[in-house]
């Protein structure tokens, strides 16, 4: 859920709290996608294809129109996905090299 009624904290014991819920929110959508990137592996045909850099610049156009939509740094947005989907571009790698291997 996103939430634009950001709490006012009245410590940083409660700020670090929002963050520590956030992040769990984070994460466990990381897991999520990182799933669906190991299903595409099986649908390419070679190296070229999971690296799919039209793709990848796609993806971050989307990014930065949701990250102006939802009123976040549409840099910080970039940054954050150029470095998510290069580190996916290693697992879906991996998986790709397996499944030839079988
Ligand atoms: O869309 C794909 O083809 C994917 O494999 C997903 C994804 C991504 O993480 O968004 C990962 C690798 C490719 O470089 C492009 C995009």
């Amino acid at each position: 859920m996103i939430r634009n009624d950001t709490q006012k904290c009245n410590d940083i014991g409660e700020v670090r709290k929002e963050i520590d819920r956030i992040d769990d929110m984070i994460v466990k959508l990381i897991a999520e996608r990182g799933q669906y990137v190991k299903q595409a592996a099986g649908f390419k045909k070679n190296s070229d294809d999971v690296k799919a850099p039209d793709r990848v610049e796609k993806v971050i156009a989307g990014v930065r129109a949701k990250a102006e939509l939802y009123r976040a740094d549409p840099d910080i947005a970039e940054a954050v996905y150029r470095t998510m989907i290069n580190c996916f571009i290693g697992a879906e790698t991996i998986e790709f090299n397996s499944k030839k291997e079988v």
